[in-house]
């Protein structure tokens, strides 16, 4: 997504003292004429103008809630679902509307404003997409004389410290470093929390209005997205940032001293702030941003030139008091609409997660592998590292191989060959050493006298360099071959050269060899200490010997259909290759015959045919239908086959999924009760009525039911907390 300016609707308040000769709101051309009376004190030569032109993205002169919400809202919303950062600031002069915008009016569910509008719009639009998982967090912050304050903290704000910092991480990304954000798991809830946090803003007595705010307060709204469908540790981060600015207009009109001059004092500056910020963006030619000078322009410095979809609504009042305040506004909407953004949307992985697909994938590997091998009637696969148990217990093995004792060693896997290599290296060292530490006999013997040090005497003397067909030779160059090591790849017992005395025991086995160890596992299987989770590889073993006996049978009948079918289309396939191989011979001879018969000077009869030739014929006949017969075999037992090895992958499947079932059932979690459902409910007569009351508006309007109980029990809250001991002011 390219850069975008920042869009600027113009909102006109109704009001019974319109001032009509000073006024024009276009909303066909979304333009605003104002005209100016002449400024008297201005003495004889007046340069003020006394009319303006203002072209705006948007005008809107006479309103409702819901076309503001479509206008200037609705878009962004939606583009906070798909992952942007989103920012509606509201911004005009005290009582010019802001709040009504942004919060709503009095009236009830068709009066409320963009806030509340936008968290439905989030929940249905979360609604409507199944394939991500959405989390909601909401936070509500007030900015007052520079000190910022959470209003979704149990503690008053009063009582407050005012301590919240902004912070920006690696990305550029602001947040509030101590705000609160909690999860709001439906509209109901989220309104709720909003409803609660908005009691809580901080009201001023003021000498225009009464009720005005005198903070600014920033509603956010912050997305977690997570796809259910494509991999869930990529997550997608937005956030919609409502901003309801307090009045702009300027100190000296308010008439303030006291509390309220510090106030306005500290409105004035931010928004002063606000306007260098803005001014600064409008400049192509800046070479800083004062973004810092205040909390408002930190915080929303990606609302502001970053990542983010931004509207601004300005909010004016259309008397002729109001004239000079509505300039104003309108100068530094038009000034806005010069700030360009550049919106993407905020994908992050998350580390752990991915940590744990990994995890989650390997140990989903390790259990087809092993049930794989199962299958293939491999027995117990070993592919982690070897714990030292392990390692000794193949060094036993091998050292028993290299002296004769065992014929073979079955090797399972590779990771068994790396291992059984190491045991090889090692044993050779080890005679290597102990050959050097004995000099003086092996000098005696006549060993190793016209060899490289450390290399003679251990070296398998049995062994040609390069032979073939042994456990870890290169298979044709497909890597390292498993399977049985050959006998004969074993060094004849006379031919092993210091092997070290005195190490097999009475029974011609070592100390700690496979069976000990074998043992050793039969016993403590035997104490009942046997490991938990159950290995599956092994439960999968048991259960084909018992409980899925029928299955293992099926699946074994179909296994032994199919070696079968398989060797008869064998037999025809090489029936026909012979036959066809026949009938070239035959052709052959009987071409030669025929060429002959044409040379033949005695001139006889071409059409003559001798008995050796009617034989050529009639045996090329002959071969030429056991061909196609057996052509036709091949054919058949081919489409057999693959119906068996169909039949054999469903034996499969179906052996696979009642182990799984059973394996569930045995070892897996009980199965949760289903929640009793309460029977016989009582209600009171409020409960009665709340629920009466919400049949009827529920009817009334099927989306204002989650308002109004968000409302009611916002309300309901605010008189539980006045109940409780008051606390002082701020
Ligand atoms: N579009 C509108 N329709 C009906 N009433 C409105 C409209 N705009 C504002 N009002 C009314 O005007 C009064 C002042 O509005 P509001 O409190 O929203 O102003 P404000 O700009 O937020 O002021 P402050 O800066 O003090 O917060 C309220 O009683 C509000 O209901």
């Amino acid at each position: 997504m390219g850069r975008s300016s920042v869009r600027v609707v113009v909102r006109a308040r109704p009001t019974a003292s319109y001032a009509s000769q000073n006024f024009e709101f276009s909303e066909a051309s979304d333009s605003i004429d104002m005209r100016l009376p002449k400024d008297d004190t201005a003495g004889h030569v007046n340069n003020q103008q006394e009319a303006w032109h203002f072209k705006l993205d948007k005008v809107l002169s006479n309103a409702s809630q819901e076309q503001v919400f479509e206008c200037c809202a609705q878009d962004v919303v939606r583009s906070v679902m798909e992952g942007y950062n989103g920012t509606i600031l509201a911004y005009g002069q005290t009582g010019a509307g802001k709040t009504h915008t942004m919060t709503g009016g009095h009236v009830g569910f068709a009066d409320r404003g963009i806030v509340p509008r936008a968290i439905s719009l989030v929940f249905s639009e979360a609604a409507a997409r199944p394939e991500s998982s959405i989390t909601v967090r909401l936070s509500y912050l007030e900015i007052y004389n520079e000190l910022m304050f959470d209003l979704l903290r149990d503690v008053a704000v009063s009582d407050q410290s005012g301590d919240i910092t902004i912070v920006e991480d690696a990305r550029g990304n602001i947040q509030a470093r101590g705000l609160s954000a909690p999860v709001a798991a439906s509209e109901e809830e989220a309104l709720h929390v909003f409803f609660q946090g908005d009691t809580n803003r901080h009201v001023a007595e003021h000498a225009l209005n009464k009720g005005s705010t005198r903070s600014h307060v920033v509603f956010t709204i912050h997305v977690e997205s997570r796809s259910r469908v494509e991999s869930s540790e990529k997550v997608i981060y937005s956030k919609l940032h409502l901003v309801d600015l307090a009045g702009s207009e300027r100190v000296k009109k308010t008439g303030s001293d006291g509390v309220i001059l510090q106030e306005a004092t500290h409105i004035n500056k931010s928004l002063t702030f606000l306007e260098q910020v803005v001014v600064a963006l409008g400049n192509k030619h800046r070479d800083h941003v004062p973004y810092r000078q205040s909390k408002l322009t930190h915080l929303l410095k990606d609302s502001l030139g970053g990542n983010c979809k931004t509207t601004m609504i300005a909010n004016v009042w259309p008397e002729a008091k109001m004239l000079q305040e509505t300039a104003s506004t309108l100068r530094f909407a038009t000034r806005m609409m010069r700030v360009s953004n550049e919106a993407s949307v905020n994908v992050h992985l998350d580390p752990q997660l991915l940590i744990r697909k990994y995890e989650r994938q390997i140990k989903d590997l390790k259990q087809e592998l092993a049930m794989h091998d199962t299958l293939a009637g491999r027995s117990r696969v070993q592919y982690e590292e070897y714990t030292p148990d392990e390692v000794r217990e193949l060094e036993e093995k091998v050292k028993m191989y290299v002296d004769g004792e065992l014929q073979e060693i079955e090797v399972s896997s590779l990771r068994m060959v790396y291992e059984a290599f190491g045991c090889f290296r090692r044993l050779y060292q080890q005679l290597g050493t102990e050959l050097a530490s004995r000099p003086a006999a092996a000098a005696q013997q006549g060993e190793g006298a016209d060899q490289a040090p450390g290399a003679g005497p251990a070296a398998p003397q049995g062994h040609a360099p390069g032979r073939e067909g042994e456990v870890g030779d290169d298979e044709e160059g497909r890597g390292i071959s498993v399977g049985l090591a050959p006998a004969g790849s074993r060094p004849p017992a006379e031919e092993r050269a210091g092997a070290p005395a005195g190490e097999a025991g009475e029974d011609g086995r070592t100390p700690g060899s496979l069976s000990d160890a074998s043992v050793q596992r039969a016993r403590t299987l035997a104490r009942g200490e046997e490991e938990s989770p159950p290995d599956k590889q092994a439960a999968f073993a048991g259960w084909k010997a018992h409980e899925g006996r029928a299955f293992e049978e099926d699946f074994e009948k179909c296994r032994v259909e199919l070696r079968e079918r398989k060797e008869e289309m064998r037999v025809a396939l090489t029936t026909a290759n012979a036959k066809k191989r026949e009938i070239d011979e035959a052709k052959e001879r009987l071409d030669r015959k025929q060429a002959d018969k044409g040379m033949d000077p005695s001139g006889r009869d071409e059409e003559f045919i001798d008995e050796e030739e009617y034989a050529l014929i009639r045996s090329l006949k002959e071969t030429k239908l056991q061909y196609r017969q057996a052509f036709e075999t091949h054919t058949r037992v081919r489409t057999e086959v693959m119906q068996v090895e169909r039949s054999l992958q469903q034996c499969k499947a179906r052996l696979v999924q009642a182990f799984e079932e059973w394996y569930g059932l045995q070892h897996g979690h009980a199965q949760r009760a289903p929640a009793a459902v309460p029977q016989g409910d009582k209600f009171d007569s409020q409960e009665m009525f709340d629920r009466m009351e919400a049949g009827r508006i529920e009817t009334q309007h099927p989306d204002a039911l989650a308002f109004h109980n968000a409302r009611k029990n916002a309300a309901r809250d605010v008189r539980q907390k006045r109940a409780a001991p008051a606390r002082g002011g701020r």
